[in-house]
C-alpha cells in the first residue's frame, strides 16, 4: 500500500489548521506524528479516516484519489483509533471483538481474538467474562487497540493509543505495533516521545499548521541532537522558555 497526501489543507472557518501537507508513505513504515497541543495532529488523523474532508488537496491510496465518498472497500483496509474509542460496553471484551469480526466478515477470528486479548489484558482469565462497562480506562483502550488490529488492516491509524496506559501496557502495545509493522503502513501520534522512539521509523512534525519535518527518524536524530525530545525542541521551539521567571507563582496572589 502507498498513501500519498497532496497539498492537503484543512481550515475551520478563517482558521487554517493544516496547510499544504504533502508526503508519500508505504507499507512497512511507521510514521510518528508529533507536534504541540493544537498543532493539527488529530485533524490529520480525521482527514485520513474520512471523519473530516479536506478544504483542498487530496489523499491517494495506491495512486487512486479517495474523494469524498471514501469507498467501503478502502475502509476495510484501515484500522483506526481516532477521537474517543467507542466500545459497546454491555459486552465482554471477547463478545465485542466477535461483534467487530462480524462487521468485517471474519469467520475464523476466534483464535486471533483470544491471542490479542491475552497479549493485551493482564490476567485475562480473571476479566474475560466481565462487561466492558466495568473495565478501567486503560483496559478499554487496549480492547479498542485490539479491535483495530483484528481484521489485519493495511493502513493503521492510531491517534494517541498510549493514553491511559500504564508502563507495562504501553510496552505490550509497542511490541504488537513493532511486530505488525512490516504488514502495514502505520501512523501513530503520541506526546510520549519514548514511545515514538521505540516504534516509529519516520517522523512527521507539525507546528503552526505546517510540516516542520518529514522523513526518516534516524535522519532527524542525526541532523539534530541525540535525543528525540531535544531535537524536537530545537526544531519547533528554539527559544525554549526554560529560564522563565516563575517567582510570581509563590509570591503573588
Ligand atoms: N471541528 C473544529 N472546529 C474548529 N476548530 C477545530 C475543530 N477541530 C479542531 N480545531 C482546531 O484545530 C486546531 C488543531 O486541533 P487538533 O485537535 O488537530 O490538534 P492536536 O495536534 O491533535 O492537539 P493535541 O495534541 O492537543 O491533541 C486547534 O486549534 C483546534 O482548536
Amino acid at each position: 500500500m502507498e498513501l500519498t497526501l497532496q497539498h492537503l489543507t484543512k481550515s475551520f472557518g478563517p482558521k487554517t489548521v493544516l496547510r499544504d501537507l504533502s508526503l508519500t508513505a508505504q507499507t512497512g513504515m511507521c510514521v510518528g506524528v508529533l507536534g504541540r497541543n493544537g498543532a493539527g495532529k488529530s485533524t490529520l488523523f480525521n482527514l485520513l479516516t474520512n471523519v473530516l474532508l479536506p478544504s483542498s488537496g487530496q489523499i491517494l491510496l495506491d495512486g487512486q484519489p479517495l474523494g469524498e465518498t471514501f469507498p467501503v472497500a478502502v475502509k476495510r483496509r484501515m484500522g483506526a483509533l481516532v477521537n474517543q474509542a467507542y466500545l459497546v460496553e454491555q459486552l465482554t471484551p471477547e463478545e465485542y471483538l466477535r461483534f467487530v469480526a462480524r462487521i468485517y466478515d471474519l469467520p475464523d477470528a476466534q483464535t486471533r481474538i483470544e491471542s490479542l486479548l491475552a497479549h493485551l489484558l493482564e490476567d485475562y482469565d480473571a476479566v474475560r467474562h466481565k462487561r466492558l462497562s466495568s473495565f478501567s480506562t486503560g483496559m478499554k483502550q487496549k480492547v479498542a487497540i485490539a479491535s483495530c488490529l483484528l481484521h489485519r488492516p493495511e493502513l493503521l491509524i492510531l491517534d494517541e493509543p498510549f493514553n491511559g496506559l500504564d508502563v507495562f501496557s504501553a510496552e505490550s502495545v509497542l511490541a504488537l505495533l513493532n511486530s505488525y509493522r512490516p504488514q502495514a503502513l502505520t501512523f501513530v501520534s503520541s506526546h510520549n516521545l519514548a514511545h515514538i522512539e521505540k516504534v516509529a521509523t519516520h517522523l512527521l512534525v507539525i507546528d503552526e499548521s505546517e510540516v516542520k519535518y518529514w522523513g526518516a527518524m534516524q535522519d532527524f536524530l542525526n541532523g539534530q541532537q541525540a535525543f528525540l525530545g531535544d531535537a524536537l525542541l530545537q526544531l519547533i521551539h528554539p527559544a525554549a522558555n526554560t529560564n522563565q521567571d516563575l517567582t510570581w507563582l509563590t509570591t503573588q496572589r
